[in-house]
Formats: C-alpha cells, structure tokens, sequence
C-alpha cells in the first residue's frame, strides 16, 4: 500500500464527514477574498477609482460582517474536524488492537509493550495530522485559484510574482523528501527505544534491584535518551530549516512586488486599491505556503508512520490498518454488539463443550524465528480424563510445545485433533468451556482478588470457593487484609511467586473446562502445597483431563503418561516406573527434585504478602 492508498484509505472511511470538513475548511479560506476587495473598494474609493460607492460606515459594517461570518466558520470547522480525525484515529488504533488481538498470545506484538504505545499513539497521530491537513490544501487551492483569477485580472505580471514562490516551496520540499523521512524515522524509533525502555525497566524493578544494576540500567537509557535527543535534534532542525525557506521565499515574493508596484502607481496602470488587494492577498498566500509545504513534509512522515504500522501487522497486508467497519460509540450499538457476545457466550458456554475423549497431536512443530530453536516434530495423544505430564531440562522445549498446541505460538507444521476433528484455529479453540490455561508466569491486574481469579466470569454457587480450595488458597486467603477484596497487583498488595501461581491456578480452576494445561504451575510452590493441589484436584475435578509441566516427582508420581522432552523433541515417554529403567534424562531429572525437596521451604515461608 502507497501513503497514497492509505491517505485515501483514512478520507475514505467516513467520506461524508471528510466532505464537511473539506467544505467548512474551503468556506474558511475563501473567506478572506470578500475583505481583500472591500479594502481595494475602501481605497479606490480616497482617490475616486472606486466602482462602488458604500461609505466607511458601510466598508466598516461589511469589514465587520465578513470577520464574524470568518469566526463562526472556524468553530463549525473546528468541531468537524475534530469529528473527522477523531474517527480516523479511532478506526486505525481500533484495527490495529483487532490485529493484535488475533494473533497468537506469544507474538501478539514483535516489539515491547512500550514501542507498541508509540505506535498506536504517535504514529497514528502522524497519519491523522496529514489527513487532517488535506482537507486545508483542498481549501487553500481554492483559495489561490480565485484570488489569482482576480490578480490576474488586475495585473498578471504581479500575479505570477506572488505565486511564484509556492513552486519554489513545492521543489525544495520534495528535494528534501528522502532527508527528512530518513531523519523522521530514526527519531520514531529513538523514541520506540526510550518508551520500551521505561516499560522494561518498570516492569522489572524487583530483577533490577536484585541484581545492582541501577547504574547500569539508567547508564543504558541515558544512551537511548542521547541517540533520541541527536535524531530528535536532526528532524527538527530539517523541519525549521524547510520553514524558513517557505517563509523567506515568501518574503522574496513581497520584495519584488513592493519594487514592481512603486513603478506601476507611479505610471498610472495600478491603483492604490490593486496594490493594497496584493499586499492583503499576499499575507493569505503567505500562510498557504508554508502550510502547503508543511502538509508535503507531514505527508512524508505520513509514509515513515505507515512503514512502522506494517511492522506491527507482521506481514500481514496493510489494508487490515484502513478496514471500514463500524466504531460503534452509539449506546445503542455497544448494547447490541454486548447481546450478540452473551448469544455467542451460550453457544460455547460449558453445557455446550463436547467431553473430550482424545487429544492427538502429529507433527507439531515450531521453531522461533529469531533462534531457529522450540519444538520438532512433537507426537502425542491425551485420553479423556487422564494426567499427563510434560517434563525435560530446562530450554528443552515444555513451555513452547504447550503454548504451540493451545495456539498462542503459530504452529510451522502438525495437526492437532481433537476427539477425531481436526483443529483449524487452535487459539480460538483452546479456551473455556473446551479448555483453561494457566501460564508459567502468571500476570496480575491492579484489582481485587476475586476479579483476578474471576476475571470478568459471573460468579456461580460455590465455584469460586472451590477454585480458590483446589489451588490451596485458604491460607493465603486468611493472610491477606482484605481477603479476596484486596487489591493486588502493580497498584496494590504484591503477591509471592508461590500466591500468583495459585491465584492463576484458581483463575483457570474457576472456569469449567474439558482440558487443563498447566504450565510449570509448582515451580514456586513447596512440595507439600504442591501434593496438596494435586490432591485436590483429583478430588473436585476427577474426571477433567490435565496436561502438566513439571519436573516435579509430586506431579510425575500422579502421572498416567510422560513426556520426556530434549532439544525441542520428544525424548522418551511412558510411566515413571518405566522411564526410571530407560530414560537417563527422567532419572537425572527425579534425582535432581529429590535434592530440591529435601532442601525445600517449609510450608508457609513464602506465603507472607508482600508489600
Ligand atoms: N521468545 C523466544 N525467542 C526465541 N527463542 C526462544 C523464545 N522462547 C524460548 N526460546 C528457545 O526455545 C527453546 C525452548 O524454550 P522453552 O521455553 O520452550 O523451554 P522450557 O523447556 O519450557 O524451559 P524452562 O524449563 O526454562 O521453562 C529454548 O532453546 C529457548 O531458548
């Protein structure tokens, strides 16, 4: 897509409003030709070349009028483009976060959260400002061609020298072109680095503190700072120094005319009121220079905006940033659109979730792109209501073959079928009723407890207190000031390693599901809570099927089947009594929980809050 078809794309998407604002904009700049020819009347009128006789009062009323008529236009314009961008902006952030959504959890965005926050917030503003100002060249190029017609009239010579400088602008801007876009991208992606930064470094203080690395840290986003303060310096000073040619070559313009229009007043062909129509035309054309010029420059950086955006699409085709669809900011739409979600929600609500009787996975792989590593060639089969655990050394490949099967990494290669169907898009299968996910590092939102774990499920009978039992919560429970109404979160209580996990053990406990993928769900609990959890969920959920990373012998010992994964492959399976006899991975890995065991917590060391 050119930065043409996406400026069309955004004028487009609500081409009425465009059209308003276009025309608000047009009478805008069109204005100012009434007061020009009543000041040209007012002075012919001194020295008695005047066509029409009104009298300074009548001049003065009319001066009035055309001023008023100007001021009242601007707010109508105003606020029809504040509508117009509004709705543009709205509309591209709006696809871009539909974008993001659909893809898989894992690489949702290939930048982090902080670069994505430029993107949805500068460069959608960037792409807004040039079709915003669009509108005022329209405007202003009717703007020069009436005003030039009525020059012309008077004297064409003169003419040409007061337009002569907006070919000027339009050269130098365009020569200027690739400077500028190369300089106005380095500054974006300065500007990424630093918000990126922020975000990491808030997001890890507890690792950064840990690890004294305070100095080094800011050390790091001093350089981001200064590399962003140079390239920031860099597009700025282009952006003045095309400025100030538009401003000078317009200066120019005045010059010659003064020079030209002593000459013709004093031989008779120009009169007092052409000259003063020309000086007052010329401070109109004077501001539609530069802004020509500054809407080449913001169309420029328009291109820059639009090549990041696609960066954050990740190949997919750029027309998704300009897909027309309604923004639904009427009441009544958004109560729509919330009765056709809870129809939706009946359809795949837990009644309706098939019981899984078998899980086959064939050939699954996936390899990231940046290390060529994650999971080859993975073959496995679930039966219904059994417990099967994923184990192997670290790097091995647990977390990516589980996210890779629930569609939260896009699968290379492999099927996944599931009770004999084949599963076409497993990120929108693998979720409640069919089934719940907990993650090896849980993310907490700066709210309750209980709308942690319920995270915006409506609460049935006593399911929430028998989630919160299952994950052995009861503890944590009676520990915490405010029990499940206490905040946690960045803004509130921080949890323990250990409470996080059994709070997102809970969140997904909550939700009635045919499959539980637990992720590394005990590698911050002690080996007591652990049995416990284990336990339990046999007790509650005996006949749910569970697929579990662990290394743990807590959760080996409960296992049907294991997986014994190395380098991204299935090493071994089979029973921990048969995988003891064969697999020298499996027993180096029981050996080593042995020694973690015995040096183990006791149960309640990390259970304290932390504030
Ligand atoms: N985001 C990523 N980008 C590139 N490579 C990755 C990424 N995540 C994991 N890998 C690589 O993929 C391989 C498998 O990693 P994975 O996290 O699945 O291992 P794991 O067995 O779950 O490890 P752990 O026990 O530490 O959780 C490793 O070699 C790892 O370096």
């Amino acid at each position: 897509m050119t930065t043409f078809q996406f400026l069309m794309g955004l004028i487009t998407y609500r081409t009425w409003r465009y059209v308003i604002n276009a025309t608000a904009w047009t009478v805008i700049y069109m204005v100012p030709i009434i007061p020009g020819l009543i000041t040209k009347e007012f002075f012919d009128s001194l020295t008695g070349d005047a066509s029409l006789q009104m009298g300074t009062w009548g001049i003065i009323a009319l001066l009035l009028a055309a001023a008023l008529a100007r001021v009242v236009l601007i707010i109508v314009g105003f606020i029809t483009d504040v509508n117009f961008r509004f709705r543009m902006g709205m509309m591209l952030r709006r696809n871009m976060l539909k974008h993001v959504l659909k893809q898989p959890g894992a690489r949702a965005i290939p930048c982090s959260p902080g670069e994505a926050i430029s993107y949805f917030r500068d460069d959608v503003e960037q792409s807004e400002e040039a079709a915003s100002w669009s509108v005022d060249v329209f405007g202003m190029t009717c703007f020069a061609l009436v005003s030039s017609y009525i020059l012309i009239g008077i004297d064409a010579q003169m003419t040409l020298l007061v337009f002569v400088p907006l070919v000027l602008v339009v050269a130098v801007a365009q020569l200027a072109t690739s400077r500028l876009q190369k300089y106005r991208a380095a500054s974006r992606e300065a500007t990424s680095r630093v918000t990126g930064a922020i975000s990491e470094m808030f997001g890890n203080v507890q690792a950064i503190q840990i690890a004294g690395a305070e100095e080094r840290v800011i050390e790091r986003f001093r350089k981001f700072n200064d590399t962003r303060r140079q390239t920031m310096l860099k597009d700025k000073l282009m952006g003045e120094v095309l400025d100030s040619i538009f401003t000078n070559s317009v200066n120019l313009g005045i010059g010659l005319i003064l020079l030209l229009a002593g000459q013709k007043l004093r031989g008779g062909s120009f009169t007092v009121g052409d000259f003063s129509l020309f000086v007052y035309y010329l401070t109109f054309v004077t501001s539609i220079i530069t802004n020509v010029g500054k809407f080449i420059t913001y169309f420029k950086q328009m291109g820059v905006a639009l090549d990041r955006l696609k960066g954050l699409l990740q190949g997919a085709p750029a027309g998704v940033l300009i897909l027309k669809e309604g923004l639904r900011l009427r009441k009544g739409s958004a109560v729509k659109e919330n009765a056709a979600a809870a129809a939706g929600a009946v359809a795949t609500g837990p009644s309706d979730a098939e019981p899984l009787r078998s899980l086959e996975v064939e050939g699954l792989t996936y390899r990231f792109p940046e290390t060529g590593r994650g999971i080859e060639d993975i073959r496995l089969k679930l039966d219904g209501g059994s417990f099967t655990v994923v184990t192997g050394a670290i790097g091995s490949g647990k977390t990516t073959l589980i996210r890779t099967l629930l569609g939260l990494l896009p699968k290379d290669e492999g099927t996944i079928v599931w009770n004999g169907k084949t599963v076409v898009d497993p990120g929108t299968f693998f979720t409640p009723a069919n089934s719940a996910y907990s993650a090896q590092i849980p993310r907490m939102y700066s709210d309750t407890l209980r709308n942690n774990i319920l995270l915006g499920q409506q609460e049935r009978g006593d399911d929430l207190q028998q989630a919160i039992h299952t994950a052995v919560m009861e503890y944590d429970l009676d520990h915490l000031q405010n029990g499940l109404e206490t905040m946690i979160g960045p803004r509130g209580v921080k949890l323990s390693g250990g409470q996080m996990q059994r709070t997102a053990a809970a969140r997904m406990l909550v939700r009635d599901a045919q499959l539980y993928v637990f992720d590394d769900v005990s590698s911050a609990l002690d080996v007591e809570t652990e049995q416990k959890l284990w336990e339990r969920l046999f007790q509650s959920r005996g006949d749910a099927t569970c697929l579990v990373v662990s290394h743990r012998r807590a959760a080996l010992t409960h296992a049907d089947h294991i997986i014994v994964m190395k380098d991204g492959r299935i090493e071994a399976e089979g029973t921990a009594e048969e995988l003891l006899r064969i697999s020298a991975t499996f027993q180096e890995l029981w050996s080593g929980d042995e020694r973690t065991a015995d040096a183990a917590l006791p149960e309640g060391a990390a259970l304290q809050p932390e504030t």
